[in-house]
């Protein structure tokens, strides 16, 4: 297998969302959990996105399983290599964006590396360096109260040289409309100036497909998926490419099984999904203490409560809560502990709930979903059909447990009947 593009996405509902859009761009592509077995069969395609779990982990960490990921990319033939983040820069001053991308440059020789989060489609937008989140500044977004990595800062270039070694420049909308030629002008300007990285701002797809343009002629570039669909329109631009029809719906075929919602994510448009989701299927609302003090009892009395429902239809499962309840909680227990504690214990469920016949499952939240997939030990995922913006209902590969389908979804994402929408595609 030879590969056109390589990703690696910081943690899964990440790599979903960016294989989605590379998918819908133009590029067969497949998500792998990790680097995959040598013996684990994947198509022949255009991109690969290895997902890692690293957004929240110690820098070192991180910088050491993206460096691993970057070489058995490089190994299949990647000639560029792009660090997916989140479209709202989920990060602290200790990493792991800045860390990762420095790190990626120097694997990769080195030079100055292009850095947006920018994905319109879902509300993104980066504007002299400043994040918004559907037109909010980053800081005033929901994002101020994320539990594991409240965003305080709307500039960029601040929170990314704050997290770096080296200086950080902006490309601004005005190079950025200017076209590609102004935007290599201005970072190799930039590069002169010793800087290691550039904020490119972009407002609109076409100025992503810019930056793609620019980008791909470059080994490393760190963004959200709206740089993903930069860089797959102008492989496809480029020839390299065949035009061909997307042809996502053999992936979800049906499977059968039962079907549940987790959801560990406490952003905002997930507590409005749940609440919707609440006056049409049953919901189990954990109790977060519960999943910290007394994790065994919590679990196996949410699997007989899921037990006596799932043969009748899809249920929801969901530790998710308001910011204040999360920040009381986490006063009390630290953030870490809590955040990790209640993955642990909603990982065991879907585990159980697998166990017990569902093979259809919808994970809300990234670092949710990772803990999930992991558990499960699912080795890969086909791209399907997308069921939101960033969203795709996603094929298991080479699943110990059989065929199931999947959605990933990030916390953010997805309109209010997000749930119901979603089990409607899986069957
Ligand atoms: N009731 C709760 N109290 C405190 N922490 C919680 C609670 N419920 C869930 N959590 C933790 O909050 C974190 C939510 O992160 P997760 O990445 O899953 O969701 P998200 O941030 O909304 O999604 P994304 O990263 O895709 O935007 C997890 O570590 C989860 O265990
Ligand atoms: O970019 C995004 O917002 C998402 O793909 C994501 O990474 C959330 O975890």
């Amino acid at each position: 297998m030879t590969i056109l593009l390589g990703s690696i996405a910081d943690d899964y509902t990440g790599a979903s969302d960016l294989a989605n859009t590379l998918t819908k761009n133009g590029l067969r592509t497949v998500q792998t959990v990790g680097i995959p077995d040598p013996s684990l069969p994947l198509p022949d395609v255009d991109a690969v996105v290895v997902s890692l779990k690293i957004r929240s982990v110690a820098a070192g960490e991180a910088v050491a399983a993206a460096g691993t990921a970057e070489r058995w990319l490089r190994g299949r033939g990647a000639m560029h290599v792009l660090y997916k983040i989140c479209s709202t820069f989920d990060s602290t001053d200790k990493g792991n964006i800045g860390p990762v991308t420095e790190a990626l440059a120097e694997l990769a020789g080195g030079g100055i590396v292009l850095v947006t989060p920018a994905f319109p489609e879902t509300g993104r937008t980066v504007y002299l360096g400043h994040l918004f989140v559907n037109g909010q500044p980053l800081d005033e977004s929901p994002l101020k109260d994320h539990p594991l990595n409240p965003m305080h800062d709307a500039n960029l270039v601040r929170v990314m040289a704050r997290q770096s070694r080296g200086a950080i420049g902006l490309i601004d909308l005005s190079a950025v409309a200017a076209g590609p030629d102004a935007v290599k002008a201005r970072l190799d300007a930039l590069r002169a100036d010793g800087a290691s990285a550039a904020i490119a701002d972009a407002v609109f797809d076409r100025d992503l497909e810019t930056l793609g343009e620019v980008t791909l002629r470059t080994p490393v570039s760190s963004g959200a998926s709206g740089l993903g669909l930069g860089l797959a329109r102008a492989l496809v631009r480029s020839g390299r490419v065949p035009s061909r029809v997307s042809g996502t719906a053999d992936a979800i075929r049906p499977v059968g099984g039962h079907a549940a919602v987790i959801a560990g994510s406490c952003s905002n448009a997930t507590l409005r999904q749940l609440a919707i989701a609440e006056q049409a299927m049953p919901v189990l609302r954990l109790d977060p203490e519960r999943l910290l003090t007394a994790a065994p009892d919590e679990i196996s009395a949410a699997l007989s409560w899921a037990e006596a429902r799932m043969e009748a239809g899809p249920i929801i499962i969901a530790a998710s809560t308001t910011p204040e309840a999360v920040s009381e909680l986490q006063s009390r227990y630290g953030r870490e502990i809590s955040g990790r504690a209640i993955e642990a214990a909603t990982s065991a469920i879907a585990a159980e709930l697998v166990a017990r016949g569902a093979r259809r499952l919808v994970v809300a939240g990234g670092e949710t979903s990772g803990a999930a997939v992991d558990k499960l030990a699912i080795p890969a995922f086909l791209i399907g059909p997308e069921i939101a913006p960033g969203v795709p209902v996603l094929r298991t590969v080479g699943n110990p447990q059989g065929d199931m389908l999947l959605a990933l979804k990030s916390g953010n994402f997805g309109g209010d009947d997000f749930f119901a929408a979603a089990l409607a595609m899986m069957r």
